[in-house]
């Protein structure tokens, strides 16, 4: 298989030759159903890739990759509850968390949807009775201020959908989120709370994450000194797969949510991780967060790889990673409450494909996960966008778009969109020093200052974007995207060859941060470690303790 996809990545590049002479403004110009030849809607949802330099035979060559990669038997695989993440000998069933009343998905001969069907509906009574007031603090207060303590993917999905989904909030109810280990993040976030209308949720795959435990200590000890000891019961719930440990915080039965080691912490929003988003926006709202994704999974399995959108988004990210060579990814939704979107989708794709070992151990032979970031528009075209039209490097970019605003300010929507879809055309079109020069010319520059400022003011142009296009960010909408782009890493990592659903990398450096913590707190010694280090510690023990370094 592995020679057969080198093949066909070695045709693509010889396909990029072929065609690199070939502006897109050609592209367009040579065709003018180009927009409808190389765009997929789904209902609502629009895919568009025009604006990237692909063509029929482009997409031909990457669909007959995807399908030598076996895409197709990997991800019925996936669907199946086979246990794909082999280093962790776990099923990856994120998609079980999203599927119908009704559906039956084994994971060693065992239907896991019952289990699903009965926590998601503890989750939503509980997140109900607290909406209702039903459930109180221990004083016998309403809540109103919803604090989820977490990490990664324990707090990413949460935090993100709840700036995303704040017009579906129930008047009267706020969340907060709190994940650095830096003291400063609880206390900022506590302060200003009251603790008797404050329901803390803490949100641990592990329930061993040392940020997260510390943190939930410290709202512990808040609600303590404020409530006394016998009002933690009332004021805690715990999210996990680790019941032993959730007991062991000293949480009841009817506080602890559970969910299941086949759900990878960074696809974990849809199950009981979702809680604090189920209590803002209620349990309706979140079922139709669920559809959304599910919606998206019926179109991943059965639609033909050539419309079929996160293979597509997939396919596209390997043309630009593997056969152009860049190295980053943005992603810039035109809707301000996807502000923390790119973060997500960080945790989701660099976690996930940031790889270099195959799934059998065998280094990578290629370039794998891109370094993704990105910034709502139109704030970022005022920071970083000069590099993205006249910077060295190529920067592929999604952007994102909603039809319909929830809010009409006067005709900033308008606005809005106009900026969107003029960044889209200016990154595909660019403006030649030739067109440059005739623009300063007509603004009454000299011959001689055109030819000295048009360099300046020439774009380059081709550097692609794919552009996403919805009614409105609501629920299903936002269930739609995030899982349009899990698939689309699923389908990025099985045509690398590596396994999408772990995360050793991230270990080392939690194991060493273990064993400097007393050294820092001058409990150990610092002799073996290296000289760098210890002259960081040196200087960090001189100024906390008022000693010149
Ligand atoms: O939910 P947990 O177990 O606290 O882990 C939090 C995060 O830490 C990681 O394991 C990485 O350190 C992520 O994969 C995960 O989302």
């Amino acid at each position: 298989m592995t020679a057969a996809r080198d093949a066909l990545l070695d045709r693509l590049s010889a396909h990029r030759a072929a065609i690199e002479g070939v502006s897109m403004r050609r592209l367009f110009a040579d065709d003018s159903r180009r927009f409808e030849r190389f765009s997929v809607t789904l209902d609502d949802l629009l895919f568009d890739y025009s604006k990237t330099r692909v063509t029929a035979e482009t997409v031909a060559l990457l669909v007959a990759l995807a399908r030598t990669c076996d895409v197709e038997g990997r991800r019925d695989a996936m669907f199946a509850g086979e246990k794909i993440n082999t280093t962790e000998d776990r099923a990856v069933l994120h998609t079980a968390l999203r599927a119908p009343a009704g559906a039956r998905i084994l994971v060693d001969g065992r239907d896991v949807m019952p289990d699903v069907l009965a926590e998601r509906a503890k989750a939503a009574d509980f997140a109900e009775a607290v909406r209702s007031g039903a459930l109180l603090g221990a004083t016998g207060e309403k809540f109103t201020d919803i604090v989820n303590i977490g990490i990664g993917g324990s707090d990413l999905g949460p935090a993100m959908a709840a700036i995303a989904m704040s017009p579906y909030a129930q008047d009267g109810l706020t969340g907060h989120f709190v994940s650095n280990v830096d003291g400063a993040h609880v206390t900022d976030v506590l302060r200003p709370l009251d603790p008797a209308r404050t329901l803390v949720l803490v949100a641990s795959k592990t329930f061993t994450t040392l940020e997260t435990m510390s943190n939930a200590h410290a709202a512990r000890q808040w609600l303590v000194g404020a409530l006394g000891e016998e009002a933690v019961g009332a004021h805690f719930a715990a999210i996990s797969t680790n019941v032993e440990a959730v007991e062991a915080f000293g949480m009841s039965e009817d506080r602890m949510f559970r969910f299941w080691d086949w759900v990878g912490g960074r696809y974990s929003i849809w199950s009981v991780v979702g809680l604090s988003l189920t209590i803002l926006i209620g349990p309706d709202a979140f079922q139709s967060f669920l559809d959304g994704g599910h919606e998206i999974d019926e179109h991943f399995r059965t639609a033909p790889l050539e419309t079929n959108i996160p293979a597509l988004m997939g396919l596209i990210g390997i043309w630009h990673r593997n056969v152009w060579g860049y190295d980053t990814h943005a992603v810039l939704p035109y809707d301000q409450r996807l502000s923390r979107f790119a973060a997500y989708l960080q945790q989701l794709d660099m976690e996930s494909n940031g790889k270099s070992v195959t799934r059998s151990g065998q280094p990578v032979s290629m370039k794998t996960g891109p370094i993704v970031w990105g910034e709502p528009g139109t704030n970022g075209q005022h920071a970083f966008y000069q590099l993205l039209h006249q910077g060295a490097d190529i920067v592929p970019a999604d952007i994102l778009m909603a039809a319909v605003p929830h809010e009409h300010v006067g005709d900033q929507h308008a606005v809005l969109l106009a900026n969107a879809l003029a960044q889209g055309e200016a990154f595909m079109r660019g403006r030649t020093t030739a067109e440059a020069a005739e623009q300063l010319i007509k603004a009454g520059k000299s011959a001689g200052e055109a030819d000295a400022l048009s360099p300046h003011k020439t774009f380059p142009g081709d550097r692609p974007t794919c552009a996403i296009v919805y009614r409105t960010l609501d629920p299903r909408t936002l269930g739609r995207l995030i899982a349009l782009y899990e698939h689309k890493v699923f389908i990025q990592g099985v045509i690398w060859g590596i396994n999408s659903f772990d995360q050793w990398g991230v270990e080392l450096g939690k194991e060493l941060a273990s064993r400097l913590i007393p050294v820092v707190k001058g409990d150990a010694g610092t002799e073996a470690l290296d000289g760098s280090t210890r002259g960081l510690i040196a200087h960090i023990a001189a100024l906390a303790s008022n000693r010149r370094p």
